[in-house]
This record gives C-alpha cells, structure tokens and sequence, in this order.
C-alpha cells in the first residue's frame, strides 16, 4: 500500500547546520500492517512520518501510495489519503470550535471551505454513531468546546475525526505520550479497535516499549536515520521488553562500527 523507495534527506543543505538524516531509507507497508516504530532520540522517527505525510519534502527517492505516486504531491493533496495525531492534543483538534464542528471539519477535509458545512446537521446521528464506540459519553457532548475536554478525550476525538473519512493510511506520532499512564491505555485500546474496524494500514511511532511490543504486527526499530530492525508475525507476538532492549543494543552497537 505504501513503497518509500531510496529516500534520501538532508537538513539545511549548504548551510553550518546541514544535516544529512536518510541516504537511501526504503520501506514497505502493506493494507494490513500496524506498525510500531522505536528507536533512539533524533533517529529521524518523526522525519518519517513528515515525509510521508508531505510536510517535508525529500531530495531524492520516490513515495507511492497504492499505486499512485505522491512524491511531488503536497501536504493538503494527501491529507484525504493519510491522516495523522500528534503528541500535543491541540495539534489534531481546534479547540476554539464544539465537537460537533470538528467533526464536521474532519469530514469535509479536502473540500473548499464553506461555513455553513461545520454547522450542517445532516451528519449529527453519524457523529454521535462514531462517538459512541470510545465510550467515553461524547455523543452527548456535541455541542461542548474542544477546549473543555480532558487531554485523553481530545485524542479520541481526534482518531475519531481522522478515520472519518476512510484515509488508506494512519499516521500515530506519540499520541499518547502527552498523557496520563491510564488515559494513554484508554487511548491505545482506542486505537487498536478504530485500526481494526477501519481495516487502516497505520504507522505508530512511540517511545512506549510496553506498547511497541503489545500493539500492531510489525515493529521497526530506527538508528540515526536508519532501520535497524523489522520484525513481524510470530517474531512480534514473541517479543519481550527484555529481548527489544537487547536487540536494540546489539544493532545499535553494531551500526556505531559499520
Ligand atoms: N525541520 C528540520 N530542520 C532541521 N533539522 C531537523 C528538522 N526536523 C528534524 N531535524 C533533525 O533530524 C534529526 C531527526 O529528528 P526527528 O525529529 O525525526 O527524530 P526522532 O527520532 O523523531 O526523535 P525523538 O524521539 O527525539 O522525537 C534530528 O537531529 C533533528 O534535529
């Protein structure tokens, strides 16, 4: 579904601060892989997703999404095809406006902007519908502030909001990391059930081992600007906290003298 082909990406060419993350990254993504995505500080975790997403664009190499190639395709080209959370809650909702006009935002995304699309109410039962399955009471909060919700029920919100509109990707960059411990395996479970029953490919990067090794059926491992790891199947199912880290050791230790 997804081919990132010899991606190559360099910070600040020219410049004192040039910085060169991938020379040649390639990866393949198929309609029914989680994958979870781990690995050391400034690996380029979250370049990845930029780069996927179209909000960076990259020097050499080529990204093809389900046939199509989108390397030259901009940002708000992709945004029906890949939706994407943030670690900051505030990044995939706008807290000024009500639930109900988030959604609404959500599922005209990629139109003209229009007013009178946020406060249609055609789409309330599918609204409250889709709410319903968090479990968390926001189909009764339809006309509620983003700004009043908890941390935890923003994310939902927004996982909600990104699945609306059947993109073919799911991007997850730390989403759960701004929460509290309980709120963020309410979130994850969330996630796990909204990527089974919407059937989306997803990228998931986390600095969470427990979840890394619970979630998805596909881990990769980065190393500056590498993967140094990918594993999937039983090789997944069979990882433990304990073998992650030492594998993650081995590797790393290995790529300091290649
Ligand atoms: N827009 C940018 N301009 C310049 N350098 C950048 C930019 N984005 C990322 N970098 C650099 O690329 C490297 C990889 O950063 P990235 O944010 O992708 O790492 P990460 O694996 O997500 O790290 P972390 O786990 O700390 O969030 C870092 O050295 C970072 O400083």
């Amino acid at each position: 579904m997804l081919k990132l082909n010899n991606i190559c990406k360099t910070f600040n060419l020219g410049d004192i601060n040039e910085e060169s993350i991938f020379h040649g990254v390639s990866l393949e993504v198929k309609d029914d892989d989680f994958i979870c995505i781990v690995g050391s500080n400034g690996a380029g975790k979250s370049t990845l997703l930029n780069i996927v997403s179209g909000k960076l664009g990259i020097d050499r190499g080529s990204i093809i999404l389900n046939g199509e190639d989108i390397t030259d395709q901009v940002e708000s080209q992709r945004c029906k095809k890949i939706s994407r959370i943030f670690q900051d809650p505030s990044l995939g909702t706008v807290p000024s406006m009500t639930v109900h006009e988030n959604l609404s935002m959500a599922l005209n995304k990629g139109k003209k902007f229009n007013f009178s699309l946020l406060i249609d109410k055609k789409n309330e039962s599918l609204f409250k519908e889709s709410l319903k399955i968090l479990d968390l009471g926001l189909e009764d909060k339809l006309e509620v502030d983003v700004s009043k919700l908890s941390g935890g029920q923003r994310q939902s919100l927004a996982l909600i909001m990104s699945a609306l509109t059947d993109p073919r990707l799911l991007l997850l960059d730390e989403h759960t990391a701004a929460l509290d411990p309980k709120t963020s395996e309410i979130v994850m479970a969330i996630t796990d059930r909204i990527v089974k029953e919407k059937k989306l490919a997803t990228l998931m990067v986390t600095h969470n081992i427990d979840h890394a090794i619970r979630y998805g059926n596909r881990l990769i491992m980065m190393h500056r600007g590498q993967i140094i790891l990918d594993v999937s199947g039983e090789e997944k199912k069979n990882l433990t906290k304990e073998k992650l880290l030492s594998l993650f050791k081995d590797v790393s230790d290995r790529s300091l003298f290649s």
